[in-house]
């Protein structure tokens, strides 16, 4: 049970586990605080918590637990704000997309609350944003990797495991260097993808004739490209590192697909299709749910 909750960014990640926390009765009261009072005033009306505070000292005075739900660029100035106001208690974890740079951000911050700084990411989203897309089921059967520190405490590892899990999730662990590659290849990567994609189109003299015709395989392929623009350049930036390694590795394979159609190689093109085919099969047949 968390006696009082703090979400600092009641978006689509924090407002959707303050309502799953809320549904599981894990929490006793949930504190809003963040940049936008109009969201914030939705969240309250929409029961999402049950108050907000503008002033970040008293929003997390007393707090069990505060977790950090902004975009990753933000949580640098949250971290630098929350430092000169932290009871030694409380508990903060962070939501973010990428897990090196909050890190470092939070090392540099609450050097001696590292204990009890647990950095964590919901692999579990959309492309909307903002308290009213939240919903309570977002992290039902959805993975939640901790990335813990070396001197975190074992107990509020533990805690924050058991929040997550709290909410239909399951936690793995993992070192922060790694799970910033895998995420720029699985995540990072597609989404930089589909924003370039309909940026190409978009621009092009015949875009509105394009579209006209653009059917549900551009719908897939560009549905991320539906996402926050600022969340997304923040990530990007982040894990610039590991992201032009992937964009370079995508790039090579675009240059082999490439050649095989100035060769008229429809052999070769045929082999790549059928390997991706099946290993896009078989990931989703390993796979709880199909998102
Ligand atoms: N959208 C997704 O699918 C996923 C997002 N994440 C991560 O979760 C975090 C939040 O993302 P979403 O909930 O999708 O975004 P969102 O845009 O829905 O919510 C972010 C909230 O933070 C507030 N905010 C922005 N800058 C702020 C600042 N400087 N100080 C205080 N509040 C501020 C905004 O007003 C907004 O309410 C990001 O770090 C993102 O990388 C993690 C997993 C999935
Ligand atoms: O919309 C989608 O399909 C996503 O990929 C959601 C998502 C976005 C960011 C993350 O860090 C994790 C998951």
């Amino acid at each position: 049970m968390i006696n009082k909750l703090v979400i600092i960014g009641v978006g689509l990640i924090g407002g959707s586990l303050a309502l799953a926390l809320r549904e599981a009765g894990a929490v006793k009261e949930i504190v809003g605080l963040g940049r936008s009072r109009e969201n914030l005033e939705a969240a309250r009306t929409l029961g999402i918590v049950d108050r907000i505070e503008t002033d970040m000292a008293s929003a997390v005075k007393d707090a069990d637990v505060v977790v950090l739900a902004v975009p990753v660029a933000a949580m640098q100035p949250t971290l630098a704000q929350l430092a000169t106001c932290l009871s030694p208690h409380t508990i903060v974890t962070d939501v973010g997309s990428t897990k090196r740079d909050v890190i470092a951000y939070a090392q540099q911050h609450l050097p001696d609350h590292l204990s009890r700084f647990i950095p964590g990411h919901p692999i579990a989203g959309a492309e909307k944003s903002g308290a009213a897309a939240a919903f309570a089921d977002l992290f039902q059967g959805r993975n939640v990797v901790v990335t813990p520190l070396p001197e975190n405490d074992a107990l509020a590892v533990s805690r924050i495991t058991a929040m997550w899990q709290t909410c239909g999730a399951i936690v793995t662990t993992m070192p922060a260097q790694k799970h910033d590659e895998i995420f720029a290849a699985v995540s990072h990567l597609p989404h930089l993808l589909a924003f370039a994609l309909v940026e190409d189109i978009a621009f092009r003299a015949n875009a509105k004739e394009l579209f006209s015709y653009a059917a549900g395989g551009f719908r897939d392929f560009t549905r991320i490209a539906g996402s926050h623009p600022e969340m997304w350049r923040d990530i990007c930036l982040a894990n610039r590192d590991a992201l032009i390694r992937e964009v370079d590795t995508y790039q090579a394979q675009l240059d082999r697909l490439r050649d095989m159609l100035e060769q008229s190689d429809g052999k070769s093109l045929e082999i790549v299709f059928g390997h991706a085919r099946t290993a896009r099969a078989e990931w989703l047949a390993g796979k709880p749910d199909s998102q």
